[in-house]
């Protein structure tokens, strides 16, 4: 946003300047103001009330966000609240917030595995004795009422009364929604035919918050600091075993964590909107019969939407083997029609190789770059500069990481579209909105520490491609994805590129 435009922002919004306006915990204040009033106007105009804490959450109470304007004071809110609370307790207090992040991590960890919050569930509003539930869950009542009074001190969960507890909105987003005898008897089996969010939390409490301890010593370690191999992340020193996580996952004795980690990931997807890849390009642009080769495109859960609204199009789904076959069975239920015709091909490849396909009009690449470090992409990239025509757009949908100050790419008339967010928080707040964009920074660190790989920033991606001779030509954002899939437009960089000269990362 130009400087101007944000330092509008800093306006009381009455007009009449006070003293104390200048302070930033005034500032605020007013911002929280502000945006409180525009919340509680869009509520009562639309007949839609903001959630209580401590109810359970279900989907209707979200239907708020989703009033034009509302999300937006929301983040405006919470973002305040948290600096506001950055600024005025005490230091210590507020590094500790991040020190015992693990202590948190540990003690949702002991209640989500013990089943605290589907046995709460069942005991409704006026909650349940710590030694009833551990009656339950074969948990140390003492010890379990310290776990759990020390998540509600974090608003999850809530003390009803002395050793009381209840669940609120964000302790019943652990529930599995199955009788807490079932899971209990067969915890194993706890995350079939969930939405996915239990059994992701529960994989980031497990290997990844194991793997997560292990950081520094990969970092410091001169055999891995600086290495992009999968085999040398954080993951391989808390498993003790220089696998990678899909290695890890192909041994049959780590069937459950396999399982859980694509329940988990099924439900990360849900939460993408099915047509988010139509939407972020415009697909018809492109002439009849152009191809879009969709690289590593899994079982082709992109091009499935893509090739029923552009049947002019012809489409590659490339991946590995295994994946290709499930492929088959998924085209072939949903779009048999598409394959039969030719419109539709899936091929396995190997994107570490030469690429197959000269003809693209498009190459695709959906949630693949942020699966590999540097090093790795320039070698996927290079095998798709090889095979592109001067014509041929390279499309990346990734999250591109905001960063936390001002981005300057939004005051440069001449910079690439899109390369800075759509909106930037109103000062004195965290471009980024702070913690509220928590999920992309997670994200990014779980890649580190798995992966050895990383989201990455609109900068970083300029520079990678730069290397090896794409262009950034347009990165396409959606209102309100500011961070989580948008679409990066590149083009060869011909003809001044010379590669042989420029793929030297150093
Ligand atoms: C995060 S998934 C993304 C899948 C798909 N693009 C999507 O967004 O649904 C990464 C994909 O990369 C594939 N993959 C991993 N290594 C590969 C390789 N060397 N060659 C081709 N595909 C690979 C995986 O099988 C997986 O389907």
């Amino acid at each position: 946003m130009p400087l101007w435009k944000r330092l509008k922002t800093l306006r009381r919004p009455t007009g009449i300047a006070t003293p104390s306006m200048s302070t930033p915990i005034r500032q605020l204040l007013a911002l929280i103001t502000k945006s409180v009033d525009t919340l509680e106007t869009a509520c009562a105009s639309s007949g839609v009330s903001i959630p209580d804490l401590n109810e359970p959450f279900a989907p209707p109470s979200e239907a708020f966000r989703t009033i034009p304007g509302a999300a937006e004071a929301v983040n405006i809110i919470s973002a305040a609240a948290l600096q506001l609370e950055a600024i005025l307790a005490p230091p210590p207090l507020s590094l500790y917030h991040i020190v015992s992040g693990n202590f948190k991590s540990a003690a949702l960890r002991i209640c989500l595995e013990s089943g605290v919050t589907e046995i709460l569930r069942e005991a409704g509003p006026q909650g349940l004795h710590v030694k009833d539930i551990a009656a339950k869950n074969g948990q140390d009542a003492e010890k379990l009422a310290r776990f759990i009074r020390y998540l509600a001190t974090h608003h999850v969960y809530r003390e009803v009364s002395p050793n009381v507890f209840a669940n609120n909105r964000i302790s019943s987003m652990m529930d599995t929604l199955k009788p807490s005898r079932e899971i209990l008897a067969d915890p194993e089996h706890k995350h079939e035919k969930t939405m996915g969010l239990a059994a992701l939390a529960s994989h980031h409490l497990d290997e990844t918050f194991q793997a997560s301890a292990y950081a520094w010593e990969t970092l410091v370690d001169p055999a891995t600091a600086r290495s992009g191999d999968q085999c040398d992340a954080a993951l391989t020193r808390a498993m003790g075993s220089k696998e990678t996580l899909w290695q890890l996952y192909a041994r049959p004795e780590e069937k459950l964590r396999h399982d859980r980690f694509q329940i988990g990931m099924q439900g990360v997807e849900a939460m993408q909107p099915a047509d988010a890849v139509v939407k972020a390009f415009d697909w018809a642009v492109l002439p009849p019969k152009s191809l879009v080769v969709d690289v590593g495109g899994g079982v082709g859960t992109s091009c499935l939407p893509l090739a029923t609204k552009f049947p002019d199009l012809r489409f590659v789904v490339q991946d590995l083997k295994g994946v290709i076959d499930q492929g088959k069975e998924l085209w072939n239920t949903k779009l048999p029609a598409a394959i039969n015709s030719g419109q539709v091909t899936l091929q396995v490849h190997d994107f570490f190789t030469p690429q197959p396909q000269t003809g693209a009009s498009i190459f695709l690449l959906k949630q693949i770059m942020h699966d590999w470090s540097d090093e790795n992409c320039k070698k996927i990239l290079t095998h798709l500069w090889d095979a592109a025509g001067s014509d041929t757009r390279l499309l990346l949908f990734d999250t591109i990481m905001p960063l936390t100050c001002h981005d300057p790419s939004a005051d440069d008339p001449k910079g690439i579209p899109g390369a800075a967010p759509v909106s930037e928080a109103p000062a004195p707040l965290l471009a980024n909105y702070g913690a509220v964009s928590e999920m992309a920074y997670t994200a990014d660190f779980v890649m580190f520490a798995l992966f050895n790989s990383q989201e990455r920033t609109a900068m970083h991606l300029v520079e990678l491609l730069r290397q090896v001779g794409w262009k950034i030509t347009a990165i396409h954002r959606q209102p309100g994805d500011s961070t989580f899939l948008q679409c990066v437009e590149a083009r060869k960089d011909t003809p001044l590129f010379i590669r042989f000269n420029n793929t030297d990362p150093g």
